[in-house]
């Protein structure tokens, strides 16, 4: 039988909770066999903060999902270093894994600004893409993305790096593991 793979992608600077809710929901509602947190080197569409190194956004991954087997990290990316295109990554893996069927899950603003993607269209042969609502964009049917209800959290990296700077905790919203390590480290201090 077909291996289902899940993928999250994204910059995880750092990792939080609406993260781990999406992967745990897609893995349930489509019966995925793992889920694969894929941090990027450099995002395509965005400035990264700078305040952390790949390494240290891999490790606050590992430190999330560290006792849940279903989930893994995907250093694939930040092995590549450069932009992180996602059809260069997913024409690798399912070059690798022909055999394999993957879904792809993105929030809102994702959806919003696919069809600007690098090779979309192409990319869409790969991959099925599995969208969740993310408040303050608003999720029209786009086409070719399989949208999932599940729980909404207004929450984002961007907050969470303005809480770290400001010293304020931070406990429930980024996995307790990673917020220990952030705050051992001096992560996201300035
Ligand atoms: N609260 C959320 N609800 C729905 N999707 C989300 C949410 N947070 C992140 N995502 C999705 O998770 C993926 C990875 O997100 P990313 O690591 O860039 O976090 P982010 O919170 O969007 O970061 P930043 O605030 O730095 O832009 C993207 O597809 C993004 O749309
Ligand atoms: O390939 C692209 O053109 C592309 C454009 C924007 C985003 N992505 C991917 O989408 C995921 C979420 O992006 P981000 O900016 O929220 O980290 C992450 O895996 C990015 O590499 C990919």
């Amino acid at each position: 039988m077909k291996k289902r793979i899940g993928i999250i992608g994204g910059t995880f600077d750092p990792i939080h909770i609406a993260h781990l809710i999406m992967a745990n929901e897609a893995y349930h509602a489509l019966e995925l066999d793992e889920v694969r947190f894929l941090p990027n080197a450099a995002p395509p569409h965005k400035e990264i903060s700078g305040q952390t190194t790949a390494d240290e956004r891999c490790r606050m991954i590992e430190k999330s999902i560290a006792g849940i087997p279903y989930f893994k990290l995907d250093p694939s990316e930040v092995l590549r270093e450069g932009k992180s295109y996602t059809y260069d990554t997913m024409k690798d893996f399912k070059h690798n894994e022909p055999d394999s069927d993957f879904f792809f899950m993105i929030g809102g603003d994702m959806i919003a600004s696919l069809s600007t993607w690098y090779c979309i269209q192409e990319l869409k042969k790969l991959v099925t893409f599995v969208g969740f609502e993310r408040p303050g964009y608003q999720t029209t049917e786009s086409e070719g993305v399989l949208m999932l209800k599940g729980p909404v959290v207004d929450l984002s990296s961007t907050l969470l790096r303005k809480r770290l700077v400001e010293k304020k905790n931070c406990s429930f919203l980024i996995p307790e593991a990673a917020y220990r390590y952030i705050l051992e480290e001096g992560l996201y201090e300035s």
